[in-house]
């Protein structure tokens, strides 16, 4: 039986793919895996038995997921899972900095109850008059699974769109569309456009990538929309932008105490993947990640260890390890093995970065004790083995 925890309300639909094999503990300390979205893990105590987290959704800054791959636990995320649903509130988010719909709205809000609404709209209505997008020109800076749909999205607003990202996977760079302008520098998206949206993890090279000095080589008036984390933006030195009128709005998902009522600001409180279908979609890949990995040992999707899949386990019996990438690590396992007779019927190992994944199946007797002998071995950060 294994144990799943979820730090966060995970959609049923996804939930309900667990098999009778599985079951939901209260005790984040009980679980086999643990299930989160946007609940922060950076001061969690970890356990020993913990062997995976599922991020349903794609930003995966909550998660020490360095820490986590020193411990052997493998950290997946949902890619794409939810990038529609940010799509639609992008363009939303562009429409509201267009027009005042908001302040529109408001304002039929307190008349309610004045007979003579109809007559006071068209004397109003101006206040609240905007600009079209068509024929606007929209900057994308990170072309992945969000940041194409919106620059593809701009093409068929009538936009003209200017795209960025100098690791596009090639995978992204076959959905982009035709028409989008292939910009090679920030500067040169940053000087063009009236709408920059930004679609990049946070991490330390993009922290603040948004602030005075990038400001000030954009044009009077551009609108700046950021639904990937606060963090991109350096938010006093954007305050001081839609103070001197060079920013007109910055429309955000994210609710700091800085940008709440900040005027220019269109703040949102983080609703971008808040839809059924995509919480409906993120549940379902991340919980098909977990069994995947728990019950056949593979990895798909996993952000600190090695994609690595050999399959269903069918009657052997399967041995993972989890391994710093170093040499000599696959001849010290298959000297224990050899020693007492084991045959491998099939192995894969992968690497990524500092890690490494190895996989085998035997297909002959395996002894008890095989697993801590083999977690002895220097670099090994854990074994599992599935009979
Ligand atoms: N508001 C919300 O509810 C949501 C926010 N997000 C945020 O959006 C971010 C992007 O999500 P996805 O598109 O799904 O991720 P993704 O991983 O598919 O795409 C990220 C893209 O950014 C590019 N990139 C990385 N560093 C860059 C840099 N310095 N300059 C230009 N491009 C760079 C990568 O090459 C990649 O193509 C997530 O990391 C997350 O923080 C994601 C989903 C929901
Ligand atoms: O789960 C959520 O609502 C947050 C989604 C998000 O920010 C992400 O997927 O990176």
């Amino acid at each position: 039986m294994y144990k799943y925890h979820c730090l966060n309300p995970i959609a049923k639909v996804g939930t309900d793919t667990f098999t009778g094999e599985y079951e939901e503990t209260p005790e984040i300390s009980q679980a086999d895996v643990i299930l989160v979205r946007s609940a922060s893990m950076r001061e969690m105590e970890w356990q020993e038995g913990t062997l995976a987290v599922a991020r349903a959704g794609a930003g995966v800054n909550n998660i020490p997921c360095d820490v986590c791959a020193e411990k052997g636990i493998v950290v997946f995320n949902t890619p794409g899972a939810n990038a529609n649903g940010v799509k639609e509130l992008v363009i939303a988010g562009m429409l509201l900095a267009s027009r005042d719909i908001v302040g529109g709205i408001r304002w039929v809000e307190e008349k309610e109850g004045s007979g003579n609404i109809a007559k006071e709209t068209e004397k109003a209505k101006k206040a609240f008059a905007g600009c079209e997008l068509v024929g606007k020109k929209l900057g994308v800076i990170g072309l992945g699974a969000i940041g194409v749909l919106v620059a593809n999205s701009g093409v068929h607003l009538g936009m003209e769109v200017y795209g960025y990202d100098p690791y596009v996977s090639v995978e992204s760079a076959w959905k982009l569309s035709r028409n989008i302008h292939h910009t090679r520098s920030l500067e040169e998206l940053f000087q063009d456009c009236d709408y920059i949206s930004v679609h990049v993890p946070a991490n330390e090279h993009t922290k603040g990538m948004i602030d005075a000095n990038a400001i000030r080589q954009m044009k009077q008036g551009v609108v700046i929309l950021n639904f990937s984390r606060d963090l991109l933006v350096k938010e006093e030195d954007m305050l001081e932008a839609m103070k001197e009128g060079k920013v007109r709005h910055y429309v955000t998902d994210f609710p700091t105490p800085m940008m709440a009522g900040a005027k220019g600001a269109i703040v949102i409180p983080h609703l971008g993947a808040s839809t059924e279908e995509a919480e409906d979609n993120c549940a379902k890949m991340a919980v098909q990640e977990l069994r995947s990995y728990l019950e056949h040992g593979n990895i798909k999707n996993s952000v600190n260890y090695p994609d690595c899949d050999m399959g269903f386990r069918g009657k052997n019996t399967r041995i993972l390890l989890l391994h710093h990438n170093v040499p000599n690590m696959i001849g010290q396992f298959t000297r224990i093995l050899a020693r007492d007779n084991m045959n491998i019927a099939d192995m894969a190992n992968k690497s990524k970065g500092g890690y490494a994944y190895t996989m085998i199946d035997i297909d002959t007797p395996v002894p008890e004790g095989l697993a801590e002998e083999l977690r002895n071995v220097p670099e090994v950060l854990k074994v599992r083995i599935i009979r």
